[in-house]
């Protein structure tokens, strides 16, 4: 990776009259990666992303980007950027090919369209209509049109919103075909499993600000820095002696038994304290779970609970 971020955004802050839409949001995205701006709807994501592409001036805070200030030097950045954004309509009988080609003539050296149709998949549609595309083809065809000016960096905002999960996977396959031909990304999404399944790092933004950054294991790590660890003992066990037997074992932070299961939650080599000091006051097992926090939780727990509460998907791991 280069030394040399690809964005580097300190302390962005932007308000809509009364509406403070981004507080304080910096994040430095380095190339070749695909960078995931996650949080809720409102949460200041499009704000963010848009101040990045000189789309808005921020009210306070720099942006560099490629070493250019998107507010001074816009048509440069302009040659280099690639935005694909919400809601990108064309009209209605502009065909597929024609589409890129007449955003090819926008660019002095433009991508060839009939290589964007390939990567894209869209080879067979070049002379569909933009009105009876699927509503994944059409987005596949506005990651096109971000694409064509060959940019060094693409912002591609809640892409697969609205899809259906075939298209969605798709479409992920595509950013990732995208980022191996060397584009680095920022995507921007509320999806959880889109940010775990494709983003190499992600800036967690809640009400405006950045709640955490790291890679989705980082951030999981982060927000639980733990991991839940449930034994059965092969015959019942007194409540009293499982919990004594933790005494003094590092790593655990929490313990209760709950029917009949020792349930442990902690962190470092905690597997491995816990049943060598089970099987030194005699207690085996042949059932053990180790279960992660998932990315989904670890979103609740940084940014709050809203609703209804969280929804406790963990994985299971077999030990
Ligand atoms: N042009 C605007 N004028 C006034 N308020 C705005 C404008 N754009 C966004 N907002 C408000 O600023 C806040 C942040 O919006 P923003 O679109 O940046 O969030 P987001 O995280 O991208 O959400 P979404 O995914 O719903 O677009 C919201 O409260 C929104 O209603």
């Amino acid at each position: 990776m280069s030394t040399t971020p690809v964005v580097r955004a300190e302390h962005l802050r932007k308000a809509y009259g009364s509406t403070l839409a981004v507080a304080d949001v910096s994040l430095t995205v380095e190339r070749g990666e695909i960078y995931g701006v996650l949080g809720r709807n409102g949460a200041g994501k499009t704000t963010t992303v848009e101040m990045i592409a000189g789309l808005r001036r921020p009210d306070a805070g720099t942006v560099s980007v490629l070493g250019l200030d998107p507010t001074t030097q816009a048509a440069a950045l302009h040659e280099k950027v690639g935005l694909q954004l919400q809601e990108s309509a064309l009209p209605d009988r502009l065909r597929v090919l024609e589409a890129l080609e007449l955003y090819a003539s926008f660019y002095s050296a433009p991508a060839d369209p009939a290589d964007l149709l390939d990567l894209l998949g869209l080879t067979a549609k070049r002379d569909a209509a933009f009105k009876d595309l699927s509503g994944g083809q059409k987005q596949r065809l506005s990651v096109a049109l971000a694409l064509v000016g060959r940019p060094e960096l693409a912002i591609l905002d809640e892409l697969t919103t609205g899809l259906d999960p075939h298209a969605r996977r798709e479409t992920w396959a595509v950013v990732e075909a995208i980022r191996d031909a060397g584009v680095t990304i920022v995507l921007v999404t509320h999806l959880m499993e889109e940010a775990e399944r494709l983003c190499d790092r992600i800036a967690l933004i809640a009400a405006g600000r950045v709640a955490a950054v790291g890679t989705p294991d980082q951030i999981v790590e982060l927000a639980q820095g733990e991991h839940v660890l449930r034994v059965r003992p092969d015959v019942p066990v007194a409540d009293d002696v499982l919990l004594g037997a933790l005494a003094g074992v590092p790593g655990v932070r929490e313990a209760v038994v709950e029917d009949r299961a020792l349930v442990v939650r902690g962190g470092g080599a905690l597997v491995q304290g816990v049943l060598v000091a089970l099987a030194h006051h005699d207690v085996t097992t042949h059932d053990v779970r180790l279960e992660r926090a998932s990315l989904e939780d670890a979103f609740v727990s940084l940014t709050g609970a809203e609703g209804t509460g969280p929804e406790l998907a963990t994985t299971a791991a077999e030990v």
